[in-house]
């Protein structure tokens, strides 16, 4: 039996549940409003979320995730602080929470070190404290890499501001993963009805220009050895790869684009990994392999968003090599997570 390491689990604290239930009730225009009335406010719910009751399984490690794990043979969760994470709070409030969070992920990692690892949060609002935060997490604290949810009061990671977070993961090979939130406010627009705010289409157009933004940007030639990692099947990217390519090489050769030492697809394959995370489709699993790479796809659950035996007999039922299956479920999480 191959060991079973799932890399987007989410987890939160009490304190940051009860600072989300004030922005909840804050008159606050971020589309991630709706998310967040319905999960921390859920008496004041007009999403729905309320009724998913998502919070006991953010909050629970040891009562059911861990029983759950067991009984689907399930090795090891890496945590992660569930999105908007910190960063809907000031900066001063996001630093604070960003390492009490970070301070109780390690103690969890500690006690049950085979069983639970762990991304550190920042406040990229604050980068300079961001980046001492970085080098908490990789150091003192011991845990496996970064946490992010996209934007941050609508900036995106092609803005300078935030190098400094990004000189500090990648002098310390930790790897940076841009979970979602919702579309900022300038991207919002039309994704405010029918559910897309988030999970089904929001989400993935947020990171997807993020993850252009950077690529596009030459970020990566300016940190050649940084290493992004992004869930859902790489949020359309893998399956987009060859016409973003085609027009940025474009819009390069016409000065619409800056030039950059490599093209998007050299950057997609070799400054970014991704996970299975919300997406248990066999198919678009075989494609992402062979278009990307089986070093860059790892598998996860995205718990408790996604229930944990539906994704655990998906990555089970896949149709794939040993060495697939081996790259997949532990070898590349080991590799990127710096997992033992
Ligand atoms: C932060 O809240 C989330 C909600 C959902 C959902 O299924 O509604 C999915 C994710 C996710 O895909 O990570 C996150
Ligand atoms: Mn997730």
């Amino acid at each position: 039996k191959c060991r079973l390491i799932a890399c987007e689990e989410a987890w939160t604290i009490p304190e940051v549940a009860a600072e989300l239930q004030k922005v909840a009730r804050s008159p606050t225009q971020s589309l991630d409003k709706l998310l967040v009335k319905g999960i921390y406010d859920a008496d004041h719910d007009t999403s729905g979320y309320g009724k998913m009751n998502f919070l006991n399984g953010l909050l629970d490690v040891e009562e059911q995730r861990l029983p759950q794990m067991d009984e689907y043979g399930v090795d090891m969760h890496l945590l992660t602080l569930t999105a908007p994470g910190v960063q809907m709070f000031d900066a001063d409030t996001a630093t604070e929470l960003a390492a009490l969070a970070n301070d109780r992920l390690a103690e969890i990692c500690a006690k049950r070190p085979t069983r639970f690892a762990g991304l550190g949060s920042f406040a990229p609002h604050s980068p300079k404290r961001a980046a001492k935060e970085v080098e908490r997490v990789m150091g003192e604290l011991k845990l496996n890499g970064l946490i992010v949810n996209g934007h941050t009061n609508g900036d995106y990671f092609d803005d300078y501001r935030f190098w400094p977070i990004f000189e500090a993961a990648e002098a310390l090979d930790a790897t940076i993963y841009i979970h979602p939130r919702g579309p900022s406010d300038t991207l919002k627009g039309p994704l405010q009805d029918y559910a897309m705010d988030s999970a089904m289409w929001g989400y993935g157009v947020e990171v997807g220009t993020n993850m252009l933004r950077m690529m596009a940007s030459g970020l990566f030639d300016r940190f050649p050895k940084l290493r992004i990692c992004v869930g859902h099947m790489g949020e359309m990217v893998p399956y987009f790869i060859w016409r973003i390519n085609f027009m940025n090489s474009r819009a390069q050769k016409v000065g619409r684009a800056p030039k950059t030492e490599r093209s998007m697809e050299e950057y997609f394959r070799d400054n970014f990994v991704f996970t299975t995370s919300g997406v248990e489709d066999p198919l678009a699993l075989r494609y992402a392999i062979d278009r990307m790479g089986i070093d860059n796809v790892i598998w996860a659950i995205d718990y408790p968003y996604q229930p944990m035996k539906p994704a655990v007999d998906f990555i089970e039922n896949f149709a794939c090599t040993d060495a697939e299956r081996h790259a997949l479920c532990h070898g590349n999480a080991e590799r990127v997570f710096h997992i033992a």
